[in-house]
């Protein structure tokens, strides 16, 4: 990869394509996703890990358009839900699920947990934490010459709060705290969550295993 390439990224997910434009946007590449490509068919994601799925989208795609392709499979995992959602992170509210509607459903299962512990940790304004989690990000890059993989994984821990905080980021990380930045995920800008987050992390470690030239 050098400067001046263009990165397609095998996803549909409008936050993801934010942060991976401005990942390598700074090292002067261009992203292009699956909303650049409305006529590829969906991929079904049927693995039992991140990076089961993170393969399949990339090799998917990657064959599709005879380039080499990146994909992401993330999700977050909750230490009090037994490690749900997981990887079904994205469909964990069912049927036509929204970022909205799984935050929610989140809450519902929180509040549950809420009942069983009497005295949950507690933030300056009141908010309480009711769970270790951390989200999870497996990144995997496809070469359908060489047929081959470049994989990289990158995790972040936190908190999951009783009320949502925040207006930036996508997915669960208004409900995500970092007792590092005493914030939560969603208060970061898209640098401060690159620095530390799950998929900042595991592209820092693709990029590693990946020669980039001026
Ligand atoms: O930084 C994150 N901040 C908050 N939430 C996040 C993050 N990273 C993943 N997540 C959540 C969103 C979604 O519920 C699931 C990913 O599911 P995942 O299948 O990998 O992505 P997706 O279906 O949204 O898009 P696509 O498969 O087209 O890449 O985990
Ligand atoms: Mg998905």
């Amino acid at each position: 990869m050098k400067r001046g390439d263009t990165v397609v990224v095998a996803t549909k997910n409008a936050g993801k394509v934010r942060e991976f434009a401005h990942a390598f946007g700074k090292l002067g590449m261009q992203v292009v996703s699956m909303f650049d490509y409305p006529n590829l068919p969906d991929v079904l994601e049927d693995g039992t890990t991140f990076a089961e799925n993170a393969r399949k989208k990339a090799k998917t795609v990657a064959e599709a358009l005879g380039l080499p392709v990146l994909a992401d499979d993330s999700g977050l995992q909750v230490t009090r839900l037994g490690g749900e959602p997981g990887v079904y992170s994205a469909r964990y509210s069912g049927e036509g699920a929204t970022d909205a509607r799984n935050n929610e459903k989140l809450l519902q299962e929180l509040a549950r947990l809420t009942a069983e512990d009497s005295e949950p940790e507690q933030l300056a304004d009141g908010t309480k934490l009711l769970s270790e989690a951390s989200f999870i990000c497996t990144l995997a890059l496809y070469d359908p010459a060489a047929e081959a993989f470049i994989e990289s994984e990158g995790l972040v821990n936190g908190y999951m709060m009783d009320r949502p905080r925040g207006s930036g980021g996508f997915g669960y990380d208004p409900l995500f705290y970092l007792k590092s930045q005493g914030r939560s995920m969603a208060e970061l800008t898209t640098e401060e969550k690159q620095a530390i987050s799950h998929r900042g992390t595991a592209l820092v470690e693709l990029l590693k295993k990946i020669a980039v030239s001026e």
